[in-house]
């Protein structure tokens, strides 16, 4: 592993690192944030999984969530999103929601996908033993939240993993990929035609169908251009009620899409996490 950046921030660090990743088949870039606490002993740590387009860098550079880790003590770790480099495979039309930064964090069993897009087992496994053995983070004590597509993939982690962390949230997430352009077109491509394979990765299926429930905040804008055709916290909300699960969602009068909302209410997700961890 090799270290590539490095900042003073909030009294702690902003860090950045290159490392091989045998899940992925290719090198990987992820950032880490680590609290003046950490100096001290374990802190506990927070995933965040970024939307499509993004790298680790868009969340720290733009969500300004150091200012609240700090104040709490807790780690934050930022992966890329999706396999990167030469040989790895991208959208026949250069599209920018399927193939590079677009993994889906989902494992694909489909060709050519299927040799380097296991961002699933990437984030599950493979990210959080390398930081457990380099850092000191405290692995029994975990949160994830994310964006959009990262919300999609904190969602769907957390309700396949109850057990691995203690509570979740996201940012105006894709609540039903099934259901909408964007996951229809990733999950037919990584997963095959199956529909029936779809929605081990579909967040609103896997609530109806979960054992135990976990602390879990979402914040959606009302004035988001993707709210209709892509995002659907409505199906999300049904299946909530059906299930009985106790989630929050939060519609915010004005809010669009971008980095803005992201961080006007990042330092309520960390309060939030931090009442768990
Ligand atoms: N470029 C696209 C929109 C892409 C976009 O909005 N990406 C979001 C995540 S969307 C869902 O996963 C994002 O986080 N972008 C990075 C940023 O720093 O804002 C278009 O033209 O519509």
């Amino acid at each position: 592993m090799e270290q590539i950046d490095v900042h003073r921030c909030f009294g702690g660090q902003q860090l950045r690192f290159r490392h091989p990743s045998a899940v992925l088949n290719c090198d990987m870039t992820f950032s880490i944030y680590l609290p003046p606490q950490a100096e001290q002993g374990v802190v506990p740590v927070l995933y965040w999984l970024s939307g499509l387009t993004c790298t680790d860098e868009n969340f720290v550079t733009k969500a300004g969530a150091q200012r609240y880790a700090a104040e709490h003590g807790i780690a934050i770790v930022a992966p890329d999103t999706s396999p990167r480099g030469e040989g790895v495979p991208d959208d026949p039309e250069g599209n920018y929601d399927f193939g590079l930064g677009a993994g889906f964090y989902v494992n694909a069993t489909q060709a050519p996908w299927s040799n380097h897009y296991r961002m699933y087992d990437y984030v599950v496994e493979e990210l959080p033993a390398l930081i457990n053995e380099h850092f000191p983070v405290d692995g029994d004590k975990m949160a994830i939240s994310g964006h959009s597509m990262g919300g999609h993939g904190a969602l769907t982690i957390a309700l396949k993993n109850p057990g691995r962390y203690r509570s979740v949230s996201a940012f105006a997430p894709i609540c039903s990929p099934m259901h909408c352009p964007w996951g229809e077109k990733a999950l037919a491509n990584y997963l095959g035609s199956n529909r029936e394979t779809w929605s081990d990765y579909d967040s609103s299926e896997l609530m109806r169908s979960a054992q135990r429930q976990l602390p879990m905040l979402i914040d959606q804008g009302d004035a988001d251009n993707f709210l209709q055709e892509q995002l659907k916290p409505e199906l999300l909300q049904q299946a909530a009620k059906e299930a009985g699960y106790p989630l929050q969602l939060r519609m915010q009068p004005g809010y669009d899409h971008s980095y803005f909302f992201i961080a006007s209410l990042i330092g309520d997700h960390l309060r939030f996490h931090a009442q768990y961890l």
